[in-house]
C-alpha cells in the first residue's frame, strides 16, 4: 500500500514563490531532489541553509557536536508569546538546567506511574466513539489532549479548566502562523499579530491557574503524584534550584504543544494507514485483543506487530517533519564551507523516505522493521524523536500512549477508508482537509 505523499515543487523557483509555497505547506514547498540528495544548499540574498540527509552529518549536528549547532530561534519565533523560555526554545546552560529537572519525570519507572491515567483517557475515548463517518484528527487531538491533562495534572479533559485550556489552545494554533517572514529572512523584526498575542495570553493565564492551584496543593501536602508535581518538586541535581511558577508555565505550555499535537498526528495517520491496509489492521487488532492495559505497562514490550506499525507510521509521517539548527561557527560539510549563522535543516520527512537508504521508501510496510536488510536504515535514518541530548523526552510516553489509544479504539471498532487525505505540514504533519474514516462496530 502506498499512502498519500505530497507532490514536490519544481526544482527552481523564485524566493517569492518559495515563500508562498512554504506558507501553505513546508513539505510540498521542497524540491523532489531532497529524496535522493545527501545534502542540498539553498542560497538566497538573505540566508544560506543546508538540508542534510547524510547520516553521519545528521549525527554530527544532533549528537556529535550539538553545542556547535544550537537550536535556531528564528523558526520558533512565532511561538514565543506562548512558550516563553521553555525547554523547546532555550539553548546552553538554561536548557541543560531545564532538562535535568524534566528528564527524571519521563524515565521508564516514572512512566509506569502515569500509565493508568493514559489508560483511563483511552477508555473514555473508546466509549465516546459512535458508528459512522468520523473526523479522525479532531478525535485524536481531543484524546491526546486528555492524556496530557490526566498525566500532567490528574484532571480529565471534561473538567471545566481543561476544556477551557484546550479551547484556548486551538484558538492559539489557528491564530499563529508558523511560517513567519523573520523565519526566512534574518534581521526582520518578529512582530506577533494581536490575535496571536491575545490567544497566548489567555492560554498562559489558564495554565498559570493550574500551576498556582498545584503550588498550593504541594504546600499543603495533598498534591497528586503526577507529572506536574514531580516536575515542580524536583530540584536540579547540580544547582538545587526548582522551577519558579513562571518557568513552570513555560514548560507546561510546551508539554501541551509538543506532547499533544505530535501524538495526535501520529494516531491520526496510524488509523488512516490501518484502514487502508486492512490486513494489518486485523493483525494489530488481534494482537491488542490479548493485551490488558489495566495490568500495567509491562505487557507493552510483547506487542511486536503494533510496535512495527507505529514505527512505520512514524517513518512515513514523522509528526515533526523538519528541525532547524544554526551553525554557531563555520564548518565544512561534504567539502563545502558552511558559514557561521547558516541554517542547518534536519528533515525526518526526507531522511525517512530517502531513496538511497530505504527500499520502497514510500510503501507502508511494517514488516520492514523485522527485516535484517533494513537494519542500517533503521539505525541511521530514523529520527522521529530527534537524537542526541535534545532527543524528545516524551518518546517512551508517546509510544505507550499510542498503543493504549489504539487498543481502546480497535477493540470494538473497525476503520474503513474514505477519500485519501493530503499531507501538509506547518508545525506537525497533518491532513489538509482532515482525515475522514468510517467506524464500523466489530
Ligand atoms: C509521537 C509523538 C512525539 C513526537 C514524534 C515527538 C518528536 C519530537 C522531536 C522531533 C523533538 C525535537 C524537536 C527539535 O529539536 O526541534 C521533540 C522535542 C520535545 N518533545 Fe517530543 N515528540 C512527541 C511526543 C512528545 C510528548 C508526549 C511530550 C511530553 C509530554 C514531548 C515533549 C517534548 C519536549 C519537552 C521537547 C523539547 C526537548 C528539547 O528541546 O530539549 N514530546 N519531540
Amino acid at each position: 500500500m502506498i499512502p498519500p505523499k505530497p507532490a514536490s515543487r519544481p526544482d527552481r523557483v523564485s524566493l517569492w514563490r518559495y515563500w508562498r509555497l512554504f506558507r501553505q505547506d513546508i513539505l510540498s514547498a521542497q524540491p523532489e531532489r531532497l529524496y535522493h540528495a545527501w545534502m542540498a544548499e539553498f542560497r538566497t540574498p538573505f540566508f544560506r541553509s543546508f538540508l542534510v540527509n547524510q547520516p553521519d552529518l545528521v549525527r554530527r549536528v544532533l549528537s556529535g557536536r550539538p553545542e556547535a549547532f544550537p537550536k535556531s530561534g528564528r523558526v520558533t519565533a512565532g511561538l514565543r508569546p506562548l512558550l516563553g523560555a521553555s525547554v523547546f526554545v532555550t539553548n546552553g546552560d538554561l536548557w541543560a538546567h531545564q532538562r535535568r529537572i524534566i528528564d527524571p519525570a519521563f524515565e521508564g519507572g516514572r512512566l509506569r506511574d502515569v500509565f493508568p491515567a493514559m489508560v483511563a483517557a483511552a477508555r473514555d475515548t473508546g466509549a465516546r466513539l459512535e458508528a459512522g463517518v468520523l473526523d479522525i484528527e479532531a478525535l485524536a487531538s481531543r484524546a491526546t489532549a486528555d492524556v496530557i491533562f490526566r498525566t500532567l495534572f490528574s484532571i480529565p479533559i471534561t473538567k471545566r479548566i481543561a476544556e477551557d485550556t484546550y479551547r484556548a489552545f486551538r484558538i492559539f494554533q489557528r491564530a499563529q502562523p508558523v511560517a513567519t517572514l523573520p523565519a526566512l529572512i534574518p534581521g526582520l523584526p518578529v512582530v506577533h499579530r494581536k490575535k496571536t498575542r491575545a490567544a497566548a495570553r489567555e492560554l498562559r493565564r489558564l495554565i498559570g491557574d493550574l500551576v498556582a492551584a498545584r503550588t498550593e496543593e504541594i504546600r499543603e501536602g495533598r498534591a497528586p503524584d503526577d507529572l506536574a508535581t514531580r516536575i515542580m518538586t524536583t530540584p536540579d541535581p547540580e544547582t538545587g534550584a526548582t522551577f519558579s511558577s513562571d518557568e513552570m508555565v513555560d514548560q507546561v505550555a510546551i508539554f501541551f504543544l509538543a506532547g499533544h499535537e505530535t501524538s495526535a498526528a501520529h494516531l491520526g495517520w496510524t488509523l488512516w494507514c490501518l484502514a487502508a491496509a486492512p490486513e494489518w489492521q486485523e493483525r494489530v487488532a488481534e494482537e491488542l485483543a490479548g493485551f490488558d492495559p489495566e495490568a500495567g505497562l509491562a505487557g507493552l514490550s510483547a506487542l511486536k506487530v503494533t510496535r512495527n506499525v507505529l514505527r512505520e507510521v512514524l517513518r512515513l509521517y514523522p509528526p515533526v517533519p523538519m528541525m532547524v539548527r544554526e551553525a554557531a561557527e563555520g564548518d565544512v560539510f561534504r567539502k563545502r564551507q558552511v558559514p557561521k549563522g547558516a541554517q542547518i535543516v534536519l528533515s525526518p520527512w526526507h531522511l525517512h523516505r530517502h531513496e538511497r537508504i530505504w527500499s520502497e521508501p514510500d510503501a507502508f510496510d511494517p514488516a520492514r522493521w523485522e527485516d535484517e536488510a533494513t537494519r542500517t536504515a533503521r539505525r541511521e535514518a530514523f529520527i522521529p524523536f530527534s537524537a542526541g541530548p535534545r532527543v524528545c523526552p516524551g518518546a517512551g510516553f508517546a509510544m505507550a500512549e499510542a498503543t493504549v489509544l489504539l487498543a481502546a479504539l480497535l477493540k470494538e471498532w473497525r476503520f474503513e477508508v474514505m477519500d485519501p487525505p493530503v499531507p501538509v505540514a506547518h508545525l506537525t504533519v497533518r491532513a489538509r482537509d482532515g482525515i475522514r474514516l468510517r467506524a464500523v462496530a466489530r
